[in-house]
């Protein structure tokens, strides 16, 4: 575990927006994209639940349930120390009441670890977020485009007319004044997500929101690729190609365990007893 004084805290992220210094966030799903996370030097690792999509291999991130974060976010926990945790709450489980929306907070921090939970949603929100922050659980917010909104909205841009500006800004105000500390801005313009970030004291944390935000999260899989040919939104920019090396290092494996040139003697334990005649079956 790093040092207490090291880890990235969410009084930290408040100084980094007023010091203009930009906060790097990147989802993460189990120990070793924690860890590769970690050894990036990330602030923020999430647990976003675009683990449906890039890990379970759902359609959307609505089937994902509580059990599935708390434990994906789990994983993560013992994969990092210095950054932030934050872990989604899935579709639902915060819209049934504050009460069960407290309920479910609790479970991604006591049993998966978090150190903060996320939800998607604005001024409607405003008393759960409020509830969670007396309680003593730290709430990044999620406005712009919702992914789990899907079926209602679809994939769409936000905050291309003044009027949806208007209402973003009201969502972003109605939230940090709940207390959240921070929030993701998902899928707005350039234009919007600046003039939220000038708004607000608390950092905006932009993906397809352009260069004004406080900080920028992405999916781990899309930053390096990690799929065989899967979906990349056009706001993403790829770092690395991990799925074709990946690939072809498994392919170069079975072919040569097709051809006998895997294992070779330095991957052979020998006894005493058995004689190996060096033929082949
Ligand atoms: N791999 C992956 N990356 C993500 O960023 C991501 C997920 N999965 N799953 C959960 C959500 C869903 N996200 C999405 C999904 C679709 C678009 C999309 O279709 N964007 C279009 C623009 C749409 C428009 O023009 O209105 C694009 O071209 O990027 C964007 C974000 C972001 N999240
Ligand atoms: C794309 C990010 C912001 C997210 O919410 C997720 O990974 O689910």
């Amino acid at each position: 575990m790093s040092e207490r004084k090291d880890r990235v805290t969410v009084a930290r992220l408040q100084k980094m927006k007023r010091e203009r210094e930009p906060i790097a966030m990147l989802t993460a799903y189990d120990y070793p994209t924690g860890q590769l996370a970690e050894a990036s030097g990330v602030d923020v690792v999430l647990v976003g639940d675009s683990l449906g999509m890039v890990v379970l291999g759902y359609e959307s991130t609505v089937p994902v349930t509580l059990e599935d974060m708390v434990h994906h976010t789990r994983a993560v926990r013992r994969g990092i120390s210095r950054p932030l945790l934050v872990a989604d709450l899935p579709f639902l489980t915060y819209r049934l009441g504050v009460r069960d929306a407290l309920q479910a907070a609790g479970r991604l921090m006591q049993e998966g670890g978090a150190s903060a939970v996320k939800m998607e949603g604005g001024r409607d929100l405003a008393p759960t977020v409020k509830a969670c922050v007396e309680a003593g659980i730290p709430v990044m917010g999620h406005i712009g485009l919702k992914p789990q909104a899907v079926h209602q909205t679809g994939y769409r841009i936000q905050g291309k007319t003044e009027q949806s500006v208007r209402e973003l800004v009201d969502d972003a105000e109605a939230l940090t004044e709940a207390g959240a500390f921070a929030f993701v801005l998902e899928c707005v313009t350039e234009e919007a997500a600046q003039t939220i970030s000038e708004s607000v004291p608390v950092p905006t944390i932009g993906i397809g929101s352009g260069r004004q935000c406080d900080g920028q999260v992405l999916v781990f899989h899309d930053v390096v690729q990690f799929s065989v040919n899967g979906f990349r939104p056009s706001f993403v920019k790829t770092y690395a190609d991990a799925g074709e090396t990946v690939l072809s290092g498994l392919a170069e494996y079975v072919r040569d365990v097709k051809n006998r040139r895997f294992p070779q003697e330095q991957h052979v334990f020998h006894g005493k007893s058995a004689v190996y005649g060096g033929t082949k079956r």
